[in-house]
């Protein structure tokens, strides 16, 4: 991943090389508006800005949100569910946005992780640009890998920009991801337990 680091300026805001407000500015141009014209001059800065805050995934590794891990839980060995966390991620094709929900979830073998840590993995891989399919199979992942736990579920529910704004223009539309690991996967019960409790 280039170019994940950041340098602040006097300001506090991050510097902006030049050849990346220039290419801000040839695409204003391109899509019909003036870049010189006053309401404009500080668009280039804000947008190259405003991408790095969008795509400040690639700084994070969200692994490191999963190392600290909780043993005493009084025997709880059920699932734990964070339902409904809405997101924002843009896709790798159009780099329109992608908003919506996920629900994760994970039976614990003998650890649970800080519930907030679920959010976190979550955004460290939404702010990237993606698919739905990986960004949904890369949450599950880093989960399995990290707590090993009994099972692993992620459902996303999500609206595509490239869909609603441009292209077939249909608003509304939800694309539905999942991705079910270990008992989630293997157990009829556990699993129709775990997206009922989603609510599906
Ligand atoms: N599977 C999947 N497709 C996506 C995702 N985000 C955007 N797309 C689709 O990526 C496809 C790109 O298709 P192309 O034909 O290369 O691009 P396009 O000409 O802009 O396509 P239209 O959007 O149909 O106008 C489109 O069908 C999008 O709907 C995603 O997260 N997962
Ligand atoms: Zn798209």
């Amino acid at each position: 991943m280039s170019d994940s680091k950041v340098e602040l300026g006097v300001d506090g805001k991050v510097v902006v090389p030049d050849h990346v407000a220039d290419a801000v500015r040839t695409l204003i141009e391109w899509a019909g508006d003036d870049p010189e014209r006053e309401g404009l001059l500080d668009t280039p800065k804000r947008v190259a800005r405003a991408w790095k805050e969008y795509c400040s995934g690639y700084a994070d590794d969200p692994a490191i949100h999963l190392a600290r891990t909780f043993e005493e839980v009084g025997g709880y060995d059920e699932l734990v569910l964070l339902k409904d966390i809405p997101f924002q991620s843009h896709c790798e094709h159009h780099m329109a946005p992608i908003t919506g929900k996920a629900s994760i979830a994970y039976m614990p073998r003998d650890r649970v992780v800080g519930i907030s840590k679920l959010a976190r993995v979550l955004n460290g891989y939404a702010r990237r640009l993606q698919v739905q399919e990986r960004l949904t199979a890369e949450v599950a992942r880093c989960i399995w890998d990290n707590l090993h736990p009994h099972g692993v579920a992620v459902v996303i529910d999500a609206q595509h920009g490239c869909m609603t704004g441009r292209g077939v223009r249909t608003p509304g539309v939800g694309m539905v991801t999942s991705r079910l690991l270990g008992c989630f996967l293997d157990d009829q019960r556990s699993r129709k337990e775990v997206l009922s409790l989603m609510g599906y």
